[in-house]
């Protein structure tokens, strides 16, 4: 579903990314860790074709990350809304459902039924109506959830999508993720290594370079490892790299 072929990307001079290699199946749910300005964020821009690599080649879905797009869900790491801008949860949700050359169109039975079950799925129906400058970090973290299942995507790229809950909301949150894997697959960006791996099929560790690390658990050697110089993708089930 996606393949990067000897990837190579720098915003600058100096490289944000070297030489990935990285294949990821249909239905995988994959965590990607990594230290600060690892690379992390500018992976997920890369599959989005946000921006395009240096050297190396990225092929989404057998086609171009730009042509593929419509068929991605993104979940972006901090969302900043005017606190004047007087949008619904609903609203917001909605805005899922807009595709190119649909912006001027009204939403349609359709575009709502799916609006309302998202908002179902991911537990914000009862806030529907309400601003979204009025929720919490949490609520508003699934609202960008459900904005981005109201695509439909047939894969799932989040950003840190619990960063700013509690321990107890990063549970659910994750066992949503869980329950969504059924239909899509997942990538997600985290730093809570040991609390992923009882999710993901795989681990991959980005520092600039990634590596792949064939191993059945994470331990204190392998997070070692990991925070260095490299990267490694640790796998958990049967999905091979
Ligand atoms: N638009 C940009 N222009 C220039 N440099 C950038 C830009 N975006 C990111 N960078 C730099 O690229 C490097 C990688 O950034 P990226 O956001 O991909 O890291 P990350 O692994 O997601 O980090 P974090 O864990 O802190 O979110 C960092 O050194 C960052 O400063």
């Amino acid at each position: 579903m996606i393949e990067f072929d000897r990837v190579g990307f720098r915003y600058q001079a100096a490289p944000v990314l070297n030489n990935i290699t990285l294949a990821v199946r249909e239905g995988e749910f994959m965590g990607l860790v990594g230290p600060n300005g690892g690379g992390k964020s500018t992976l997920l821009k890369l599959i989005m074709g946000l921006i395009t690599p240096d050297t190396g080649n990225i092929r989404v879905f057998g086609t171009s990350p730009k042509k593929a797009r419509a068929r991605l869900g993104y979940v972006p790491q901090f969302a900043r809304f005017p606190s004047d801008f007087p949008i619904t949860v609903e609203e917001t949700v909605l805005l899922g459902r807009l595709r190119a050359g649909r912006i001027w169109q009204r939403y349609n039975a359709q575009d709502r039924a799916i609006a309302a079950k998202v908002m179902t799925e991911t537990g914000i129906s009862e806030f529907a109506q309400r601003p979204i400058d009025q929720l919490s970090g949490g609520q508003l973290q699934r609202v960008l959830i459900a904005r981005a299942l109201a695509s439909e995507p047939e894969l799932l790229l989040l950003d840190e999508p619990t960063a700013s809950v509690d321990a107890h909301q990063e549970k659910s949150v994750f066992d949503l993720f869980r329950e969504l894997n059924k239909r899509m697959s997942i990538i997600v960006i985290s730093h809570d290594i040991g609390f992923i791996t009882d999710y993901v099929d795989r681990v991959a560790c980005l520092n600039k370079e990634l590596l792949c690390h064939e191993t059945q658990a994470i331990t204190p050697d392998v997070i070692e490892q990991m925070y260095g110089d490299h990267v490694h993708v640790i796998h958990h089930h049967s999905h091979a790299l």
